[in-house]
């Protein structure tokens, strides 16, 4: 087995490279300043210094100065720390492998350059330079090599760690760039052609050996045999729970996004479904109509232990619509845009992983918020539920973006409808007085975080029994900035990353104590009935808690739910089902016995199992498809309504 220090000597064996790459490149300029120095091609490399001089223009003059400067050193330092810090605290969780091997790369092509020219003396071109000449010597170019590290460095995150075809464009532009810069120390009379050519494989040769040892992946341990975790004996299990694990579970279906969820995920969900020793598993195909598939044809026909669901928060809020109250568990596997349930709930963010780490866990209770409206049918929803500037943002992120982007996509939609009017509005939460707001956006939440962590309800809990709202209306830029801000540093401070199970059941309005550190939260309790809310950031987040919120607008407006997009209507009407829903969740964010907010389900039992024959879905009630499930795109079947929700056209259209 391999162990920790073992793995970890195997990730820095690479590195020794280093000084043989070292050795290489100063034999390299040894021969070039000496014994081949007066041989082709090394004596034509005058004439070409000599040409690039006598060709210069005004334009091209300025486009060198330009590249020299995104290569310089001040340039090189300034761009690798802006990638390296965006790389820690932006995405939700902080890729420091990514941000290690960027820095790494260039920190290490910065240290052979400099040792390469203690040992090689080379003189500059002569010709008219127009830069200052350093004092190192011409051999290797340390912009060239410097910008192959930063740029090659970030073309290779582009493509390894970006999804979708612009990827490759991103990772195109970037590599344009060390040619370009090598082209401009030649016109600018600072190098001769073989020290451009130096600096090349000096940049290349750093990033393949340091990205070989950051970034290659590595052969994994077997996972550790199901109930225990990394070969530590179990948890103590809490009171309620009578297993762990997905050992009892016999029926699975899985509800598979096929647009989200590619055939290579498909086939990882299939091996972790079979370590865990569920054999008799279902698929079926989501649609645009049927956002659900067929699952419930399949509820309906028999029963089912675990529902898997591999789509974005779109398909898990189908899903939970039809699962909510039913017993049935529901497994995550994120692979939509945003999957911000899956966030919250602080699983994996790699798909498979998280199935198999939540099939290793416990079954959860977690709320869920069922919401209506005019011409919106009652249906659920396990994130938030909006209108105004989210609404508009949902509808209008571009799905080529979101395929190249992710969920960057609603970065660039919302930033087109920042200008966007104030909605009029009246809120009344639970039994309380209508009050009126307005408002740019209005977000109905059974939890908090959205990507990145930025904590938008930073007191939504999933299993708290209530639901957070949020009105956000900032006057002016001074009002976007304040709420940007306030958003910032709460998830600085890392609210709202609490994975559930450390929130308070029951928790009643909040009182304006609980604000983000460094905020002036002002609390504010109407008189009599109204309700408790506080304001943050200059007034331009104001937040509620309810069981029930119902919200008018003056006018029609853009609705979503869990990020798909409602009909326009005037009408919000939310209320929150306590514990409605059962999460396979993994065993780290089980409560500890003193806290046991999120109420941890016993697995099936495993009831005394008939022959194998006679417990496959193929022998019960089957679905309209003859139980082979429409994995390879059986016929449709049927689909009842979702219990509670009635009979009526789908309630949410489809994403743009
Ligand atoms: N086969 C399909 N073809 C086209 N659209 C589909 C298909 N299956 C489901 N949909 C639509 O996709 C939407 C659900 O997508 P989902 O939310 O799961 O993924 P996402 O948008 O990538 O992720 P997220 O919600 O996390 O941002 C629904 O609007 C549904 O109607």
């Amino acid at each position: 087995m391999t162990t920790g220090s073992g793995a970890a000597a195997g990730r820095t064996r690479p590195l020794l490279l280093l000084p043989l790459l070292w050795a290489l490149m100063v034999g390299a300029g040894l021969l070039i300043t000496g014994p081949a120095a007066t041989r082709w091609p090394l004596s034509a490399e005058g004439d070409v210094n000599a040409w690039f001089a006598g060709h210069r223009t005004r334009p091209a003059t300025s486009v060198s100065e330009w590249l020299t400067l995104i290569a310089s050193t001040e340039g090189v330092i300034g761009v690798t720390l802006v990638c390296v810090v965006a790389l820690v605290v932006l995405p939700r969780v902080p890729r420091w492998r990514e941000a290690v091997f960027l820095g790494a790369s260039v920190a290490a092509q910065s240290a052979l350059f400099l040792f390469i020219t203690l040992c090689v003396e080379r003189p500059r071109p002569v010709v008219s330079h127009l830069d200052p000449a350093p004092p190192t010597s011409s051999f290797p170019s340390g912009h060239v090599g410097a910008s192959v590290a930063l740029y090659g460095g970030l073309a290779t995150l582009a493509v390894t760690r970006l999804r979708g075809p612009w990827r490759y464009v991103a990772a195109a532009v970037l590599l344009v760039v060390p040619p370009a810069v090598a082209v401009s120390r030649l016109y600018r009379g600072m190098h001769h052609p073989s020290d451009v050519a130096g600096g090349l494989v000096n940049g290349a040769c750093t990033l393949l050996v340091i990205g070989y040892a950051l970034l290659a992946p590595r052969e994994r341990p077997a996972p550790p045999p199901a109930g225990r975790e990394g070969g530590r004996p179990p948890l103590p299990r809490s009171a309620g729970s009578t297993g762990g694990g997905v050992r009892g579970v016999r029926r699975v279906v899985v509800v598979r996004h096929p647009l989200a969820c590619a055939e290579k995920l498909a086939q990882q969900v299939r091996d972790v479904l079979v370590r865990h020793g569920c054999t008799d598993v279902r698929w079926t195909s989501t649609t645009a109509e049927r956002p659900c598939g067929d699952l419930a044809a399949y509820t309906a026909a028999g029963r089912v232990d675990l529902v898997v669901v591999c789509g974005g928060d779109g398909t898990v809020r189908a899903c939970a619509d039809e699962l909510a109250g039913s017993g049935t568990a529901l497994a995550v596997v994120p692979c939509g845009t945003g999957n911000l349930l899956a966030r919250n709930l602080g699983l994996p963010v790699k798909p498979a992983a998280a199935l198999d780490r939540a099939l290793s866990g416990d079954r959860v209770r977690i709320d869920v918020g069922r919401v209506s409206g005019d011409g919106l049918a009652p249906t659920r929803f396990t994130v938030m539920a909006g209108a105004g500037f989210d609404a508009v943002m949902v509808r209008d992120a571009s799905p080529r973006l979101k395929a190249s982007l992710g969920w960057l996509a609603y970065v660039v939609s919302a930033v087109r409808h920042l200008g966007d009017p104030p909605m009029r509005l009246s809120i009344r939460l639970d039994t309380g007085d209508v009050v009126p707001r307005r408002a740019r956006m209005v977000v109905i939440g059974n939890v908090g975080a959205l990507q990145g962590g930025v904590p938008l309800l930073p007191d939504a809990r999933p299993d708290s029994g209530r639901l957070e709202v949020v009105l956000l209306d900032p006057s002016g830029a001074v009002g976007w900035l304040a709420a940007a801000a306030h958003l910032l540093r709460g998830m600085m401070s890392g609210r709202s990353r609490r994975p559930a199970g450390t929130g308070t059941r029951g928790r009643r309005g909040t009182t304006g104590t609980t604000g983000t550190p460094g905020t002036t939260a002002t609390p504010r309790t109407t008189p009599a009935a109204g309700p408790a809310r506080r304001l943050v950031a200059r007034g331009a987040l104001e937040y509620f808690s309810a069981v029930r919120v119902d919200i008018r607008f003056a006018g029609s407006q853009a609705r979503e739910v869990d990020g798909d997009c409602a009909v326009e209507g005037t009408r919000l009407v939310a209320e929150v089902e306590p514990g409605a829903l059962l999460v396979q969740l993994p065993r780290s964010l089980r409560p500890a016995a003193s806290r046991p907010y999120l109420r941890t389900d016993p697995a099936p039992t495993a009831a005394p199992a008939p022959a194998a024959p006679g417990l496959r879905c193929a022998e019960s009630p089957a679905p309209a498809d003859g139980g082979q499930g429409d994995r390879h795109a059986g016929p449709v079947a049927p689909v009842r309504p979702g219990r509670g929700t009635p009979a009526s056209p789908a309630p949410l259209g489809r994403k743009p």
